[in-house]
């Protein structure tokens, strides 16, 4: 029995419970919107891709308090057409922290005591945010932070031994590449973006293989954004995860003085930010 619950069934929400489906890394769904309609329809259409399937997924429509026995939660909510009339890069915190404030009361009376993986932009802020308001053990909570920085980063410099630390966002760092092959992969978000309007494959399937790594157990480490006591903040790292432990530990790459630098430029990056909430 793995029960996962996903809230906000947008681009990512719904392509990551599609993603789950066809790789069966889940026996129940619990999906919820405040979207009601949405919910509903892709409830509907999830079922005609499982007839499809040889295994069978239970999917529950918009009720909290179904996320009591669930293992983990994908709190993926917002609202990306903040981005298109965007004035500032803080422009989609004021939406998504209001969503944070909403839901994070509805999680904790759930009764919800398993790992959230966060996805919502910006995503180290947000995590903090919501491991705050819920006051959940930092350890469970954790965001998808630069795996998908990373595997862009893959694609852009065509080598495996890659690595983007620090801040899902402007300030990542990358490592074992020019600066201008990390710049450019940095900006590989904003091209999918300028022509979709949204991403959410990348992501669906970077958050897939986190929820992989969990359910069977791996001991593989994730560039992920988890919780830095002595920072007091979530920035990525090389992290390994278990269920329902959480993060086992978190491993900072031997960087150079400049990296070093870097990297702290970009945690303060991520300080700075949650200020403004
Ligand atoms: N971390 C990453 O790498 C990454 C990648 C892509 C997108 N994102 C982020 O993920 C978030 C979602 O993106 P999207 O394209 O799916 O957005 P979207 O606008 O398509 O969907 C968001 C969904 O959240 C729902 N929602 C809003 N407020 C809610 C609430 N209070 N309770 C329940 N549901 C609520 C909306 O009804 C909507 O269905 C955004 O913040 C986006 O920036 C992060």
């Amino acid at each position: 029995m793995m029960r996962i619950g996903i809230i906000g069934l947008g681009h990512v929400g719904s392509t990551l419970a599609y993603t789950l489906c066809l790789q069966a890394l889940a026996t129940e769904l619990v999906l919820i919107d405040k979207n009601e309609a949405k919910v509903d329809a892709e409830v509907l259409e999830l079922s005609d891709v499982l007839c499809n399937l040889a295994h069978e997924i239970k999917l529950i429509k918009n009720d909290y308090s179904e996320l009591e026995t669930a293992e983990i939660v994908v709190f993926c909510a917002g609202d990306i057409t903040v981005l298109e009339t965007a004035t500032d890069r803080l422009a989609e915190l004021r939406v998504t922290a209001e969503i944070v404030r909403d839901v994070a009361p509805r999680l904790k009376r759930s009764g919800f005591s398993g790992l959230i993986l966060s996805v919502t932009n910006p995503c180290d802020v947000i995590a903090l945010y919501l491991a705050n308001l819920t006051g959940f053990d930092k350890q469970k909570v954790i965001g998808s932070g630069t795996l998908i920085d990373t595997n862009r980063l893959k694609n852009r410099a065509g080598k495996t031994d890659v690595l983007v630390i620090g801040e899902h966002g402007e300030s990542q760092v990358a490592l074992h590449v020019s600066e201008t092959i990390g710049k450019l992969a940095a900006k590989t978000g904003w091209e999918i973006y300028a022509v979709k309007h949204h991403t959410a494959f990348g992501i669906a399937s970077s958050v897939a293989k986190i929820i992989t790594v969990l359910v069977k157990g791996e001991q593989t480490i994730l560039p992920v954004s988890t919780y830095d006591q002595v920072q007091g903040c979530y920035y990525s790292t090389l992290t390994e995860l278990s269920l329902p432990k959480g993060v086992v530990k978190r491993v900072i790459p031997t960087l150079t003085s400049q990296e070093a630098e870097r990297l702290q430029q970009s945690i303060d990056t991520i300080k700075q930010n949650y200020q403004q909430i």
